[in-house]
């Protein structure tokens, strides 16, 4: 049978509501009494890690739980892991331990749209349904999955999609790469290649803004003022941002701050197409870095990554493209 680690780290998952409608941290795990149902799946221990809602999560944490989860490969020689952790900030969690892990053990991380009292609760079959892909042969070797609703999900493309339905994780433009149903796990297909930062810590600054219609500078030189260490831009469709904003731009990039541009779009990727001022051909002159599809969120924490390998533009446009 298969050794799996169940981590919590807290979220809706590990919350209950009271008699007013609020939902709130509860001291005992309600999902001990579905991890006493996993034992005909697999052999299962349990780490009571963190009880955090996700918007209280840092990159420092989740660097954190990194070595926290290198540290239990090692000693509890595991055959897969499961997280659980709140669905708000759940994806970002997904993404840096997939930069970071460069392993072959399948890490599941999984949460509930339903706090554990609620009709229709989802967390307990959430949970069985992460505990069996993470004993699946299947599922090894191809990074960390995000495990909802039946659907399995890279790191690199799910996203958050609707504030409170549970079919709320969705990667749009690729779909899940398999479905976890009553007989088994199914993969239908992979990601072509992982992208692999072992960073053991993030000492960066880099911000995160998006671009609307009437844009100007004041924002820019307002984050540019806090001495960050790297920019991350939401722009409009293919990648264009208002003319307004070029010359903070300009500035950031002349004191060796990176920018890159991701699409406000959640399909697609950013490309140099247009040659009006503030288009994408404008941006690559002035030495904007280009993504390949992350959203906003996941280019941040990977340019955080990044930064803590190099600081030159050139070499972090290559890791951009990938
Ligand atoms: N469904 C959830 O888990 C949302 C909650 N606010 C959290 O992220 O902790």
């Amino acid at each position: 049978m298969k050794k799996i680690l169940v981590l919590h780290t807290g979220g809706t998952i590990a919350m209950q509501e009271n008699e007013h409608g609020a939902v709130q941290p509860n001291v005992i795990n309600p999902l001990y009494s579905t991890i006493e149902s996993l034992s005909t799946i697999a052999s299962v221990i349990v780490d009571d890690y963190l009880n955090l809602p996700s918007p209280h999560m840092t990159p420092s944490l989740m660097i954190d739980l990194a070595r926290r989860l290198k540290e239990r490969v090692k000693e509890d020689q595991l055959d897969g892991i499961v997280v659980t952790h709140g669905t708000d900030t759940l994806e970002e969690t997904a993404y840096l331990l997939d930069l970071i892990l460069d392993w072959d053990i399948p890490v599941i991380i999984t949460g509930a749209m339903r706090s554990s009292n609620e009709l229709g609760a989802d967390g307990p079959h959430n949970l069985i349904a992460s505990v069996r892909v993470a004993a699946s042969d299947d599922a090894k070797g191809k990074g960390v999955l995000v495990v909802l609703n039946d659907e399995i999900h890279t790191a690199k493309n799910v996203t958050k999609t609707h504030s409170s339905n549970i079919a709320t994780f969705q990667s749009p433009q690729y779909g899940p790469i398999g479905i976890v149903t009553k007989r088994g796990v199914f993969f239908h297909h992979t990601l072509s290649k992982r992208d692999c930062h072992p960073v053991t810590q993030l000492t960066k600054k880099v911000a995160l803004l998006k671009t609307y219609a009437g844009m100007d500078d004041t924002i820019i030189e307002a984050v540019a003022a806090t001495h960050i260490d790297g920019l991350v831009i939401e722009a409009f469709g293919q990648g264009n941002v208002p003319p307004t904003i070029m010359p903070a731009l300009k500035t950031l990039i002349a004191r060796n701050i990176p920018v890159v541009l991701v699409s406000r779009c959640f399909n697609g990727v950013v490309q140099d197409t247009y040659a009006y001022e503030g288009g994408g051909r404008t941006l690559k002159e002035i030495g904007v870095i280009f993504t390949n599809g992350l959203n906003g969120q996941k280019a941040r924490l990977k340019l955080m990554a990044v930064l803590e390998q190099s600081a030159d533009h050139s070499i972090i446009q290559e890791l951009f493209y990938k």
